[in-house]
């Protein structure tokens, strides 16, 4: 049978965490200075109106656009991104992604939730995530059964973390449990890589109210977010449209103020 590139992705991830936890044990991690700071909600971000819902990406290169950008400063972006930002997401995937921890570790200046965005596995790797000062985690439906989902949500609202999960089609509505925050819909369908908002906006009603909806992946225009926070998305999980630009910083103020500019004409 053929690998997908998600198969491929978890392949890669099992030998690592096994690699990680040889050389750090969780009683390591958790003597990590990050580790003992109390984290942000992004609940509460999302439902901040002075803010914009958007969840903005440090994100280098990826499986299926190769290099996005090799050159920005993820200081300097992040900090300009954490202005109007509900939260950042930053990769801490280095073979797929080109992140490491250390990036997360330097956007955590900003006073924002900041999402590990990487493939978790593993309670070491959430054990990780609080070490390196996430808020936040992501679990992917389509990598998880719905026992793990519940085990790693349940191990990360243990450290306080909260939970993003994230789905991508009706049958993966199946993972959703009491211990995830909210609930993202990716556009991009990870095996085939094909991206179509339509996926959003077809999953939206059979999300429960109780979880700020966040939809993810593909977004590039201001009416694409106005048409998903009128079907009822609190959140807008953004990547290349700004980081393939050469100064992203200046493509995520440009978009924030015709956002605005497009919210005030409603
Ligand atoms: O982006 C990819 O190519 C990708 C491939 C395989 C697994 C995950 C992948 N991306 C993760 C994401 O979901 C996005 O980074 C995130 O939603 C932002 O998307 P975008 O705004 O389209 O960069």
């Amino acid at each position: 049978m053929s690998m997908n590139i998600l198969d491929t992705i978890i392949a890669q991830k099992q030998k690592e965490v096994a690699e990680r936890k040889a050389v750090t044990s969780l009683a390591q991690l958790e003597k990590q200075p990050f580790f003992a700071r109390p984290t942000l909600s992004l609940c509460h971000f999302l439902s901040d109106e002075t803010r914009t819902g958007i969840i903005a990406e440090f994100k280098r290169k990826s499986p299926s656009k190769g290099i996005i950008n090799d050159k920005a400063d993820v200081l300097a972006v992040t900090s300009a991104y954490a202005t109007a930002a509900s939260g950042l997401s930053v990769l801490t995937d280095t073979q797929f992604f080109g992140g490491v921890t250390a990036d997360l570790e330097a956007a955590r200046v900003n006073q924002v939730p900041i999402l590990r965005k990487d493939f978790m596995i593993d309670e070491y790797q959430v054990y990780e995530a609080k070490a390196m000062g996430a808020d936040v985690i992501l679990l992917i439906a389509a990598c998880l059964t719905p026992a793990e989902v519940r085990d790693l949500a349940a191990c990360a609202k243990g450290l306080g973390l909260e939970v993003l999960l994230e789905i991508h089609n009706e049958a993966e509505l199946e993972h959703i449990t009491g211990l995830v925050d909210m609930v993202g819909v990716n556009n991009r369908n990870l095996k085939t890589f094909e991206v179509d908002i339509r996926t959003s906006l077809q999953l939206i009603e059979q999300i429960p109210h109780t979880k700020p909806a966040v939809a993810e992946s593909g977004i590039s225009d201001v009416d694409t977010i106005v048409t998903l926070q009128q079907a009822g998305f609190k959140g807008f999980l953004i990547g290349e449209n700004f980081m393939k630009q050469a100064n992203p910083s200046i493509a995520f103020t440009d978009f924030v103020n015709q956002l605005k500019a497009k919210q005030h004409a409603h």
